[in-house]
């Protein structure tokens, strides 16, 4: 029995070993084994030793751990690369990938949120206005069939571009749905494998870039004229690296495709957790609302992105729903060189993978009281949470989150840069619902299970909810 060896999780299979137990209910094989091992443990994933670093400690330990050490690109390049495209994020050494978050991070400004909150506001409203699920005086919805588009809409509209939103009226629809059925964990296993699925994803892929490369053209075409500089393909078609390399029209594509996919899979999540969430508690909906009148007066003014940092109850919502289903349930990265487990006698070996998993210590009786209840008002009177020291990786200053319980947005050199987007999307969509509906659950519904079979924790289809039109 070697000291330095971490537990190994019992299997009675090679190759499949804790597969089954970890993919479909994550949470729970992940209590069980802190339980019987503690926060160190190795389990077999497809055939690949996964270490796992729970608690506070691991979190710091995998979202900090050195560039020589660890390589998040080679834990999820095979995954992302075959949608995203070659030549960014994970297809390009770590040092790129810094400057292309400096770079998308430049067209995520104050300004731009503030042109962006209007543009969402109008994309649920006819969203709601055209959709056969809301007809009539009341009524009941099911969330899953409509949350999708809803965030799909609205980061195209902002993010991405009228033209991108108007493109989705069409072929873009079908195209992102076939790159989007591409993402999924099975990528683990054979992610260039020609399966129908894979030529499905392969063709979106290559189309979409396409698709993103002659707006790029179409803009340098119509030079300086007086169109709308607030999306993301403004701002990354014209950027230049240290080496002095221009980022090219193809890779300003890629960037558009991995940050469309970003966006939609966390946000649609989310969206969907606050909202079957609120409608399980009545009593939070009309607190929701009664917060409304008070930021933006008794006839509601329309949402502005200055007052939303007012509404204290929409932000402790969203931050309790993130705090019990941050979408990424997994962190993972390839150990390059051995490492030592700080306050223990553990050495990973390289070729293991360490995995982070901050959503078992942000559902940790330790931590927080009372863990799996959803009660926003336990965050009353705690300041933003990024209090712990910062530093710089190239992307701006960014706190190291070190040891904190509650990470749903990473932390070190690979943490979110898409967090102050994403609130401001999530409160502009939820504010947005309850100014025009009360919620609540038909007889006998309720919040439904995760299901983590995709690529993030999505709450199980239909996610039906019952609403009433405020008149
Ligand atoms: C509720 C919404 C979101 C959550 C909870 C979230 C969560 C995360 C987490 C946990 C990481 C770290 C991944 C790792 O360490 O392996 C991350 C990284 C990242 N996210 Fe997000 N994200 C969200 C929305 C977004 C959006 C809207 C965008 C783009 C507009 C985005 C772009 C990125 C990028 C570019 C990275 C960097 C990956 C790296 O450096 O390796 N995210 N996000
Ligand atoms: N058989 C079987 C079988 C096997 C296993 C399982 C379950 O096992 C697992 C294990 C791990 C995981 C990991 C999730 C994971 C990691 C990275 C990413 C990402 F890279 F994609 C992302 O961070 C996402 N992101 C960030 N912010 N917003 N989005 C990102 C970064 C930058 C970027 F620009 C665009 C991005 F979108 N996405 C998801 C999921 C499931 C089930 C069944």
């Amino acid at each position: 029995k070697d000291p330095t060896k971490p537990p190994m999780v019992f299997h009675y299979f090679p190759f499949f070993g804790s597969t089954i137990r970890y993919g479909m209910e994550p949470y729970v094989f992940f209590q069980d084994c802190q339980k019987k091992h503690g926060d160190v443990f190795t389990y077999i994933m497809l055939g690949r030793k996964m270490t796992a670093c729970l608690g506070p400690k691991g979190n710091d330990f995998v979202f900090n751990g050195k560039l020589s050490d660890v390589s998040a690109e080679e834990a999820y390049s095979h995954l992302t690369t075959p949608v995203f495209g070659e030549g960014v994020v994970y297809d390009v050494p770590n040092n790129i990938l810094m400057e292309q978050k400096k770079f998308m991070k430049f067209g995520l400004t104050v300004e731009t949120f503030k042109a962006y909150v209007p543009l969402i506001v109008e994309q649920v409203e006819d969203l709601v206005k055209r959709s056969k699920y809301f007809k009539g005086p009341r009524g009941t919805a099911p969330l899953s069939n409509i949350i999708p588009e809803l965030t799909l809409f609205t980061a195209a509209r902002t993010l991405q571009g009228k033209e991108i939103r108007d493109a989705l009226d069409g072929s873009f629809a079908g195209l992102f749905h076939d790159l989007d059925s591409g993402f999924t964990p099975t990528n683990f296993l054979f992610p260039w494998f020609p399966f129908p699925a894979n030529k499905r994803r392969d063709h979106a892929q290559r189309t979409m870039a396409k698709f993103y490369m002659n707006i790029v053209k179409k803009r340098r075409a119509a030079a300086a004229d007086g169109a709308e500089h607030s999306d993301m393909i403004w701002n990354l078609m014209d950027r230049t690296y240290k080496d002095g390399r221009k980022v090219s029209d193809r890779h300003v594509a890629h960037m558009m495709i991995a940050l469309l996919m970003a966006g939609q899979h966390t946000s649609m999540a989310t969206t969907t957790w606050i909202l079957l969430h609120i409608a399980d508690q009545p009593e939070l909906v009309k607190e929701l609302f009664a917060e409304q009148q008070r930021v933006f007066g008794k006839d509601l003014a329309p949402l502005a992105y200055e007052k939303l940092a007012e509404c204290t109850l929409l932000n402790h919502v969203i931050r309790e729903t993130l705090r019990i289903h941050p979408p990424l349930h997994s962190i993972m990265r390839k150990v390059k060189s051995p490492m030592h487990v700080t306050d223990t006698n553990f050495v990973i070996p390289a070729g293991h993978y360490i995995l982070g998993a901050p959503g078992v210590s942000a559902m940790d009786e330790k931590y927080f009281k009372n863990p799996l209840a959803f009660d926003p008002f336990r965050w009353v009177g705690q300041g933003a949470e990024d209090e712990g020291e910062k530093i710089d990786f190239g992307f701006g200053m960014i706190s190291k989150g070190t040891a904190s319980p509650y990470l749903p947005f990473g932390a070190g050199r690979h943490r979110c840069i898409g967090e102050q987007f994403a609130n401001v999307q999530l409160a502009t969509i939820l504010a947005t619902w309850v100014r025009m509906f009360e919620l609540g659950y038909p007889e006998g519904c309720g919040v439904p299970k995760p299901d983590y079979t995709s690529m993030i924790a999505l709450p199980a289809q239909p996610s039906m909810i019952s609403w009433i039109k405020r008149d």
